[in-house]
């Protein structure tokens, strides 16, 4: 019986639950593990589909049926969509349809960020109430500065959504940009940005995260980052294809591990198509971020 998540629709007007309260509550009741969906055209090919939208539909659908009643989110990576074009973006609608009808938190890896008047567009794609692509939550990209996120900020506040803005990323070409001025690295700049706007939130969780790669070692001490500050969700890609392991985020994340959604795609994508096979994956995944 899928164990259900109070409010993942949020509700009309002011007031409603924040995208932190919810988020926090799932991983509370379904422990730290964010599934990722990426229908990869290697994948697709795994598992015996086509590439093509009839395929992204069966993975996509295949990989949430699976996945939905124990994780805490799902990430569904867009551009493995967007490249089946307008075909490709209705599936996407689907499954985050079908995710609100199954009770899982998604995450929309978009990675978007713009001057602000194209970024109230990107805002109203992925947070506003009744947009056919509307998310509980979508990742950005802080590159044209923290501020021009404000029309996403401020909407996903008002309509109980969340942000995760680019920080520390998971791949190692990252920190050529991210490390930029050591003990005041952009990094910080961002992490420091994401604090103050997370004292708007009342609650131990505010609705915007950042996205911090499981694989980036000792990056948070060497930049002396206080992530447990930031009092907002950590979302980290990394575990499984990228190396990284359950066991090594503890350490990685320090005090900061309990704001932690751990996040994997390949590695448990791979164990498809068989809902079994992909619950057992999952489900090792999660153990393993549990600490069990
Ligand atoms: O720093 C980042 C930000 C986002 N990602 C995304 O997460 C998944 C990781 O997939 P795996 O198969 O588990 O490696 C993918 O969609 C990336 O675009 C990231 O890896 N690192």
């Amino acid at each position: 019986m899928p164990e259900q998540v109070s409010g993942t629709t949020p509700g009309p007007g002011a007031g409603r639950e924040s995208f932190g309260s919810r988020l926090g509550a799932a991983m509370a009741a379904r422990g730290p593990l964010c599934v990722g969906i990426d229908p990869h055209p290697a994948l697709l090919k795994a598992w015996g589909l086509d590439d093509d939208a009839a395929g992204l539909r069966r993975f996509s659908l295949t990989a949430l049926e699976a996945v939905a009643s124990l994780a805490a989110a799902v990430k569904p990576q867009v551009a493995l969509y967007e490249r089946h074009g307008s075909a490709g973006l209705a599936v996407l609608e689907e499954v985050l349809a079908e995710a609100r009808n199954q009770s899982v938190l998604t995450v929309a890896d978009a990675k978007r960020g713009d001057i602000g008047s194209t970024m109230a567009a990107y805002a109203d794609a992925w947070l506003r109430d009744g947009s056919p692509l509307a998310a509980d939550s979508v990742t950005l990209s802080p590159y044209l500065g923290f501020e021009s996120l404000r029309p996403a900020l401020d909407l996903a506040a008002e309509t109980g959504r969340g942000v995760f803005v680019l920080a520390l990323t998971s791949n190692p070409e990252g920190a050529s940009v991210q490390h930029v001025g050591g003990k005041d690295s952009v990094a910080r700049r961002i992490t420091e940005a994401a604090a103050a706007e997370n004292s708007r939130y009342a609650g131990s969780l505010g609705s915007v995260g950042l996205v911090v790669g499981a694989t980036v070692g000792s990056a948070l001490a060497d930049l002396e980052l206080d992530l447990a500050a930031v009092r907002g969700p950590i979302l980290a890609p990394g575990l499984g294809a990228q190396g990284a392991t359950p066991a090594g985020l503890r350490t990685t994340f320090g005090d900061a591990y309990p704001l932690v959604l751990g996040t994997s795609s390949r590695d448990i994508l791979a164990a498809g198509p068989e809902i079994r096979g992909l619950r057992e994956a999952a489900l090792r995944t999660l153990a393993g971020l549990r600490g069990e």
